[in-house]
């Protein structure tokens, strides 16, 4: 039994930056009856600050990628609007801060001769993928494959950041080749209420009072028709819509989290499925003091091991929050599964082992380390979306096709921007403009019908003698005999085959 069921124009899954920015295309366009369904107990999904060490840390996006090109990215507007605090971050030099397990920084001309020669590799790879793609099989020489520490550790810098998308990158190549982290106590998050605030009802002290927005609505199962869509949630309620919006990420949408009645078509199925998922985990450790190098091109440093991904990209919080005392190691993918699985204290000791290689036995251990669990959640199941480096056009149409009355968004639905905030956000801008269109088309398709209505059955009724005494009988029908609806009914047929009698003998 349902404890409760709302009725609205459009459903909204998903409070992340691509569902408000959704929602506030619709207000915008005069659409005020929607919901959004949250699964969390807070708006901003993958956008999210946490209070680590005495400042506010980023455990999702951030960086404002693409920054200082010819066009604006749209983030970056929404930031210098909301005066939100950023920091310049220079990655250049992290290739030439390279650690071996003694302590030593590999010298810049072995580290650019070794970053050369990954490059190669990369790009035989992608021939290789190519030549698979057309039944020709060519393998790669084996003398190329990364095996070394520093070699491995340039190959995940490589592939596992600067390459994880194929060249040209449309964020570079359209927006600018800077990036700038976000160094602000309020967060990123504030640029998703700054959004919220123009179309939601907040409470004096910044809280969301909106009954638009609700929070831990875990949606479990989605029915939908021809007309309308119905959702149910893990609370037990019941939500109707004529349209939905869903922006749930690529990880929830491969799981089973939410099942679909009818299930969703198989080209939907297969296109979700080509789609990777990249598991990026920033690892946040205080220490009560300094023990790194500071100072120009310091701020980013790599260790070389000889497991690939094992604790290799480091970053001071200095440049963002000085004094800070804090370090930030990125694993990915299968790293970072094996460290969300296991208990911080492990992963504590394994991270102090790397920086006791890198800068001496007599380091402090860490205060506090926070360790934030992507893969494990599962209202994300991983970080970001990737799309194999052969993707197909349509492979992006299809994820993005709507299904019914179920819209998809989020940001692996953005062809260009996929897998970054400003993909997130004008793909929520996206679907509610192709949603409009469509509520267009239907009104306009309904009028047409309306239309061809009074076209025909008002000439008809005048014919049947009264207009006005017909249009109150229309007005009453309801309360009508059976007998007297028929005899209308018969005196309206009798007027259309008169009159088609009679066109036909005007022609
Ligand atoms: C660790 C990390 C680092 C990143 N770094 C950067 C960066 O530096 N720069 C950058 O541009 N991008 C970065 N990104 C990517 C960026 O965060 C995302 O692309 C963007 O925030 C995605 O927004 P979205 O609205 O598409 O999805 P989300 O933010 O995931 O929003 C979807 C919402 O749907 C909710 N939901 C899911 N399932 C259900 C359900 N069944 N019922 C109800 N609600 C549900 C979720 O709780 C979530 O709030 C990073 C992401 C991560 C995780």
């Amino acid at each position: 039994m349902d404890s409760c069921t709302t009725r609205s124009s459009v459903i909204i899954i998903g409070a992340g930056i691509s569902g408000i920015s959704a929602a506030k295309v619709l207000v915008e366009n005069g659409i005020e009856d929607f919901i959004i369904l949250e699964a969390m107990d807070r708006i901003g999904g993958r956008i999210r600050k946490e209070d680590f060490g005495g400042i506010s840390v980023e455990t999702g996006a951030g960086w404002i990628a693409g920054v200082g090109g010819k066009e604006s990215n749209p983030v970056w507007e929404l930031a210098n609007q909301s005066g939100l605090n950023t920091c310049f971050s220079d990655y250049s030099n992290a290739r030439y801060n390279i650690y071996d397990q003694n302590g030593k920084i590999y010298p810049s001309g072995l580290a650019a001769e070794f970053y050369n020669k990954a490059v190669k590799l990369a790009i035989e790879e992608l021939k290789n993928q190519e030549a698979k793609l057309c039944g020709n099989f060519t393998l790669l020489e084996p003398s190329l494959a990364p095996k070394t520490p520093i070699e491995l550790a340039i190959d995940f810098i490589l592939h596992d950041f600067e390459m994880a998308e194929v060249e040209p990158i449309s964020t570079y190549t359209d927006f600018g080749e800077r990036e700038f982290l976000v160094a602000d106590k309020r967060g990123y998050e504030f640029l998703l209420y700054k959004m919220a605030q123009t179309f939601l009802r907040f409470a004096p002290e910044d809280k969301i009072i909106d009954s638009r927005l609700q929070l831990n609505k875990v949606v479990k199962e989605i029915k939908y028709s021809g007309n309308d869509v119905t959702v149910r949630t893990e609370d037990g309620c019941k939500y109707v819509a004529d349209h939905m919006i869903l922006s749930a990420s690529i990880g929830v949408l491969k799981s089973d989290l939410i099942t679909f009645q009818p299930p969703l078509p198989k080209w939907k199925t297969e296109a979700i499925m080509k789609c990777d998922v990249i598991v990026y985990t920033k690892i946040f450790l205080k220490f009560p003091y300094k023990f790194w190098p500071c100072g120009p091109g310091t701020e980013f440093f790599i260790y070389a091991h000889e497991r690939r991904g094992y604790y290799t990209f480091w970053q001071h919080m200095e440049n963002a929050y000085p004094g800070s005392n804090i370090l930030v190691v990125t694993l990915t993918n299968e790293e970072s599964k094996r460290v969300e699985a296991q208990a911080d204290d492990k992963t504590l000791e394994e991270a102090m082992g790397a920086l006791r290689d890198m800068f001496g036995p007599n380091v402090p251990v860490a205060e506090q380390i926070l360790v934030p669990r992507w893969w494990e959640n599962r209202f994300q199941r991983g970080s970001y979306s990737n799309y194999p480096v052969l993707s197909t056009r349509k492979d992006f149409v299809d994820i993005k096709a709507p299904v019914g009355p179920i819209f998809f968004s989020g940001e692996h639905t953005n062809e260009k921007f996929n897998g970054y905030v400003h993909g997130a956000y004008l793909a929520g801008i996206d679907t509610s403009n192709a949603l409009l269109e469509d509520m267009r088309r239907k009104k306009v398709r309904n009028q047409a019908r309306s239309l061809h209505f009074k076209n025909y059955l008002q000439p008809l009724l005048a014919l049947s003698k009264s207009w006005t005494s017909a249009q109150q009988t229309i007005s009453e029908i309801s309360k009508w005999e059976v007998a007297q609806q028929l005899f209308l009914l018969k005196g309206v047929i009798l007027s259309l085959l008169g009159m088609m009698k009679g066109s036909r003998m005007e022609t």
